[in-house]
């Protein structure tokens, strides 16, 4: 069927650095349909060879070799550009009428996009269904929505009901972009497409687990946005989250949507809530030195950067398994891996067995950016007696496979065109994971709120985390991944 993907947004930088790029990746892969159309609004007065040739300059910054101008010449053919303001129904009159006249009025599918600041999701929606462009008398309907949705569990449930009136559940793409990164969703098939994984993973083998996503950068240019949203918002809430429903979830009877995204929200409704007078045990917030000198950044603001939480998952695989979530900016290195960390061997049977959780097996699994999966286990130095020394297995795709890591809008874009939601969240995801991080934000902002540690950026945030640790008889992994 032919198919149509409208870019609200379309002057925006999710457009030109990863839509648009992954969009063309696609293309060239042969992986899209010859018929589908990519149309563009926004205010900006473009033409549509003029937002065509901006595209070419961003396209070939940002895919780098693989950008092919014969091959771009013919993917833009198909690219339009039409102006509009989100706040003008006449704009919808017209966008609609330009879209019938350019589908000749054919079954096709349609992708909603929407790449706007997120105050624009709910009037968008709603000029969409007052515009008839949500019924599907002529194929279907779809909205991808960005992150974050919503800011909280009243704003997320306010916009889950605007945006049900305007579409069916199953017409909404919740868009999280690390559910489209090769890794998590090899997390799915390490768990599930092997026997030797699933018997141990679970409280009678595993002593912790720890997700981390660090990132090298600082705030940047974003720091206006992020100073009203903090590290909670803008990366706990959504991409932590998921990659610990990822890790935790139990076996889906299919590789379906509905029973994917069923087992997921069991794992976040199995978290316990965070009373108020826990938060301080069990969450730790951080912010890097020089964050209230960055450009759109209040000079007296105290917004967390870095956050480290404990959560316990009530129920029968992981009772007694605490998951440890951090995530920072300006951090050592930019790297996202989950540690599956095994308890130390019941009885020490050689002079150095292990008998620290460091010395003990662990599994790390790499999400990016050496994607891959590492498992440590001891063996026994040569020649040296029953000496051990801790080694390791190393799985590395690119070695693996030698090709390119696709992006993670490719898979997305292409998943949300063919209409498998697998890989979004489904309405009662979102709110549920903002139920278990609204009592955080909270006590995060309340009176007599925990203190916030500073930290020098290029670390591993700040010290008073690594020893919050050690006090428990843990460590941070704290390694950066080998790249090359
Ligand atoms: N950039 C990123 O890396 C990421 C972004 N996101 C999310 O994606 C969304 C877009 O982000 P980003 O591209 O960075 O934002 P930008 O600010 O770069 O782009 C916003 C876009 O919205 C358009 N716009 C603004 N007002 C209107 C209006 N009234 N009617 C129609 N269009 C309008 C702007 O174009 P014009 O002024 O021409 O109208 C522009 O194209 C955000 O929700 C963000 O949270 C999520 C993950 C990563
Ligand atoms: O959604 C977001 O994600 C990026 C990190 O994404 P990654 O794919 O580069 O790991 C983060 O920098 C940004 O603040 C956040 O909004």
């Amino acid at each position: 069927m032919a198919a149509t993907i409208v870019i609200f947004g379309a002057s925006g930088d999710l457009t030109s650095r990863k839509l648009i790029p992954a969009l063309y990746q696609l293309y060239r892969k042969g992986r899209l349909s010859s018929t589908l159309n990519i149309v563009g609004v926004s205010r900006t007065k473009f033409t549509h060879a003029e937002w065509r040739e901006e595209l070419a300059r961003s396209t070939e910054k940002f895919v780098g070799e693989s950008f092919n101008s014969e091959n771009w010449e013919q993917f833009a053919e198909r690219i339009y550009y039409q102006p509009g303001d989100i706040g003008q129904p006449d704009d919808f009159t017209s966008l609609s009428k330009f879209l019938d006249e350019l589908e000749g009025g054919e079954t096709c599918t349609r992708v909603y996009y929407l790449s706007t600041a997120p105050r624009f999701y709910q009037p968008a929606i709603e000029q969409l269904g007052q515009a008839g462009m949500s019924c599907e008398s002529n194929g279907p309907r779809r909205v991808v929505i960005e992150k974050p949705f919503g800011t909280d569990l009243k704003s997320a449930r306010e916009l889950n009901r605007v945006t049900h009136e305007v579409f069916a559940e199953q017409q909404v793409y919740r868009i999280d972009h690390y559910l489209g990164k090769e890794t998590v969703q090899n997390l799915l098939v390490l768990r599930f497409g092997n026997t030797i994984f699933e018997p141990i993973w679970n409280r009678n083998y595993i002593d912790h687990v720890q997700i981390t996503v660090a990132e090298e950068v600082d705030v940047g240019s974003r720091a206006g946005y992020y100073d009203s949203a903090g590290v909670v918002r803008d990366m706990v809430q959504n991409h932590l989250l998921q990659l610990l429903m990822v890790a935790a979830m139990e076996a889906p009877v299919r590789y379906e949507a509905d029973s994917i995204r069923n087992e997921k929200v069991k794992v976040l409704h199995a978290i316990r809530p965070l009373e108020t007078e826990q938060i301080r045990d069990y969450t730790f917030r951080g912010q890097y030195r020089g964050y209230t000198s960055s450009k759109g950044v209040e000079p007296t603001s105290r917004t967390p950067t870095f956050a480290a939480l404990k959560l316990w998952i009530d129920n029968w695989r992981w009772q007694g398994v605490p998951f440890y979530l951090r995530s920072g900016k300006a951090m050592s290195c930019r790297t996202t891996q989950i540690v599956i960390q095994f308890h130390c061997p019941p009885h020490n049977l050689f002079e150095n067995s292990p008998t620290s959780l460091g010395e003990s097996n662990r599994l790390v699994i790499q999400v990016q950016p050496a994607e891959g999966i590492q498992l440590h286990f001891q063996t026994k130095v040569p020649d040296a007696g029953m000496k051990m020394r801790q080694t390791d297995l190393n799985f590395n795709y690119q070695k693996e496979f030698r090709g390119a890591i696709p992006e993670a809008y490719e898979r997305l874009l292409l998943d949300a065109l063919e209409g498998d939601a697998s890989l979004f969240a489904r309405a009662d995801e979102v709110e549920a994971a903002w139920k278990v991080c609204d009592p955080i934000l909270e006590a995060w902002t309340a009176r007599d709120k925990p203190t916030l540690f500073m930290y020098d950026p290029g670390f591993w945030g700040p010290d008073e985390c690594r020893e919050w640790m050690l006090a428990q008889g843990r460590e941070w992994f704290d390694t950066c991944p080998l790249l090359g």
